[in-house]
C-alpha cells in the first residue's frame, strides 16, 4: 500500500498528479488486439473514441495525430492487447471542468493472453449494473460495477452478468447474445452497458447474412430458458457459453453461428 501527501498549501507548485481520469473517472477508453503491428478494427475503435469524445465534450483531441503516434508505437508488435485511455487531463480540485483542459492519452500495450478455454461459464452477478441513460453504451472510465462483478468470478473462464430490474444487460467485460424462441437476441443498451465493437460487428454480419437477431430487453427468465448463448469482446471474439448459473447449456448453435458468420475476432 502506498500513502502520498500532496500539500498544495505549503508547496503550491508541487507537481501533482490530479488527473481527472484517476480522480473522477473523467475519461473513456477502448481495448483491442494488436496483430502484426496493426490495431485490428482500428476504424471501429477510433469511431468509438470519437463518439465518446463528442458525448463527453472532449474538444482538444486530434485523432489523426493519435493514429500517427499509435502506428509508430505498435508497428513492431506481433501480437498484444492494447488499451487506449483518454482522460480530461490535469485539474485543480473539484468536479467542474476548467476552460483550459488538455487531455491525456495513455496507450498501454500488454502481453496477449488467449481465452483460457473453448467455452465459458456465465452467472448472474450480485453486483447490479450502473444505470445512466446519458452514458449508456460509452466505454467510459466509471467501471466500478464491472470491477465488483468481475471480482465475483472464481475461475478465469467465468463471466459475471450484470443485471438490473430483472433485465440482463451485459457481462463485466463483454456483451451477451442468447438464442431463444428461434431467434438470436442481445440486450438493448439504452440505459446501461457498453456498446462493444464486436457486438456491433456481429449484428452487422447477422444482418448481412439475414440471420435474425433482435436487440431487446432480455429477462432473467429468458436467459435461463435460452437454447444457446455466447459472449463477445475484442479479445475473445465469440466465446460460446457452456454453463449459465452452473446449469449446462448446448454450445452447438453458438459454434455453428461462428462458422456461418465466418467470424474472426
Ligand atoms: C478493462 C479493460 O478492457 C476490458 C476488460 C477485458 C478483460 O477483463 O478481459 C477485456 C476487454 C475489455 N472489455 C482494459 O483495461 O483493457
Amino acid at each position: 500500500m502506498n500513502i502520498k501527501l500532496i500539500n498544495q498549501i505549503t508547496k503550491p507548485k508541487e507537481n501533482f498528479i490530479f488527473d481527472r481520469g484517476r480522480l473522477f473517472g473523467d475519461g473513456f477508453f477502448t481495448t483491442g488486439l494488436i496483430d502484426s503491428g496493426e490495431l485490428r478494427h482500428q476504424v471501429e475503435h477510433f469511431e468509438r473514441l470519437k463518439l465518446s469524445a463528442e458525448k463527453l465534450g472532449f474538444s482538444d483531441l486530434d485523432f489523426d495525430e493519435i493514429a500517427k503516434f499509435l502506428k509508430k508505437a505498435i508497428r513492431k508488435v506481433a501480437k498484444a492487447v492494447i488499451r487506449i485511455s483518454v482522460t480530461r487531463g490535469q485539474t485543480q480540485r473539484g468536479y467542474a471542468i476548467g476552460a483550459d483542459q488538455s487531455s491525456n492519452i495513455e496507450i498501454i500495450i500488454s502481453p496477449w493472453i488467449d481465452k483460457p478455454s473453448i467455452f465459458c461459464e456465465v452467472f448472474v452477478a450480485n453486483t447490479p449494473v450502473s444505470i445512466n441513460a446519458y452514458l449508456a453504451g460509452l466505454k467510459h472510465l466509471n467501471r466500478l460495477d464491472s470491477v465488483l462483478a468481475a471480482s465475483e468470478c472464481k475461475q478465469s473462464n467465468q463471466e459475471a452478468l450484470l443485471t438490473f430490474d430483472n433485465r440482463v444487460i451485459c457481462g463485466s467485460r463483454s456483451n451477451l447474445f442468447i438464442f431463444q424462441d428461434g431467434c438470436w437476441k442481445t440486450p438493448r443498451l439504452n440505459d446501461a452497458g457498453v456498446s462493444g465493437i464486436t457486438r456491433k460487428r456481429i449484428l452487422a454480419l447477422m444482418a448481412e447474412k439475414q440471420i435474425p437477431c433482435e436487440v431487446e430487453k432480455i429477462s432473467l427468465e429468458q436467459l435461463e430458458s435460452c437454447q444457446s448463448a455466447f459472449i463477445t469482446n475484442c479479445l475473445v471474439g465469440i466465446w460460446p457459453v457452456a454453463k449459465i448459473n452452473d446449469k449446462a447449456i448446448a454450445t452447438k448453435l453458438s459454434c455453428d453461428l461462428q462458422a456461418d458468420l465466418n467470424f474472426i475476432r
